[in-house]
C-alpha cells in the first residue's frame, strides 16, 4: 500500500447503508520515526456530479432537496446542488447520464469529465467524479424529480449562471461540489473573454 503505512488491525463499527470501520495503524513520520494512530473511515462508495449549462439562455440546471446532515448541522431544510448520484459500481459517465435523466428530466449524451475529487478525505473514503455538459430544450424527456420510492423529492431549478454565482456569495448555495463547478465555469469564461 505504502512504505510509510503499516496496518495493525481493523474493526467494523457499523455496516448498514454505508460502512464505518476503525483502523489501527502505524505511520512513518517525516523524521523517520513510526507513530501509532487510529482513524475511523466511512465508506459509502464513490459518486458523480455534473453542471449542465444552456448556451442559448446562459442558464444552469440545479436541484433543491432535503439533506438531513445539513438540517442537523446548520438548520438548513434544503440544499441547492448540482445533480449528483452514487456510482454503485457503475461507470461514472454512464451513471451520471442516468442520474441527470432521473433528477432533471434531461437526456444529455455528451459529458466532459473534469476531475475526481475527495470531498472530505479525513474521514470519508468517497471521491466524486466531476462532469460538465450542455443541455438543450430538445433534450428534455421528463420532469425529473428523482425516485420517489427511494425517498427523493427533488425540485429542478433553471437559473441564470450569474444568478447562481450570486447565490454562492449570498450564502444560499452551501454545497461544495456545486460551488466548485459554478466557479470553474466562471473562471474559464473570464479567462477566455
Ligand atoms: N435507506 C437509505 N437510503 C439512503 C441512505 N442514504 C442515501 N439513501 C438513498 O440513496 C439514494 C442516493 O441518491 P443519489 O442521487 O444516488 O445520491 P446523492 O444522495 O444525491 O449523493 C450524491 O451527492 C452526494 C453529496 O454531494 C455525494 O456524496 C454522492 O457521492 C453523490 O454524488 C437516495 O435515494 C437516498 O434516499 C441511507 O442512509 N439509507
Ligand atoms: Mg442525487
Amino acid at each position: 500500500m505504502s512504505d510509510n503505512f503499516r496496518l495493525l488491525s481493523q474493526s467494523l463499527l457499523s455496516e448498514d447503508w454505508g460502512k464505518l470501520t476503525k483502523y489501527d495503524f502505524e505511520l512513518r513520520l517525516r523524521d523517520g520515526s513510526w507513530q501509532r494512530q487510529s482513524r475511523e473511515v466511512y465508506d459509502r462508495g464513490n459518486g458523480a456530479t455534473c453542471l449542465l449549462h444552456n448556451l442559448d439562455r446562459d442558464t444552469v440546471l440545479l436541484t433543491r432537496q432535503f439533506r438531513l446532515p445539513a438540517l442537523l448541522n446548520g438548520g438548513l431544510t434544503e440544499l441547492v446542488e448540482t445533480p449528483a448520484g452514487l456510482l454503485e459500481g457503475a461507470e461514472p459517465a454512464e451513471r451520471m447520464r442516468l442520474e441527470l435523466m432521473e433528477e432533471t428530466g434531461y437526456a444529455v449524451s455528451a459529458l466532459t469529465h473534469l476531475f475526481d475529487l475527495y470531498m472530505s478525505p479525513g474521514s470519508v473514503s468517497e471521491y466524486l467524479a466531476f462532469f460538465t455538459g450542455e443541455y438543450r430544450d430538445a433534450d428534455r424527456v421528463g420532469d425529473g424529480g428523482g425516485d420517489r420510492e427511494e425517498g427523493e423529492d427533488i425540485a429542478v431549478l433553471e437559473i441564470g449562471l450569474s444568478h447562481a454565482l450570486a447565490m454562492i456569495e449570498a450564502g444560499v448555495i452551501r454545497d461544495a461540489k456545486t460551488v466548485i463547478l459554478l466557479q470553474r465555469f466562471a473562471l474559464l469564461r473570464s479567462a477566455s473573454a
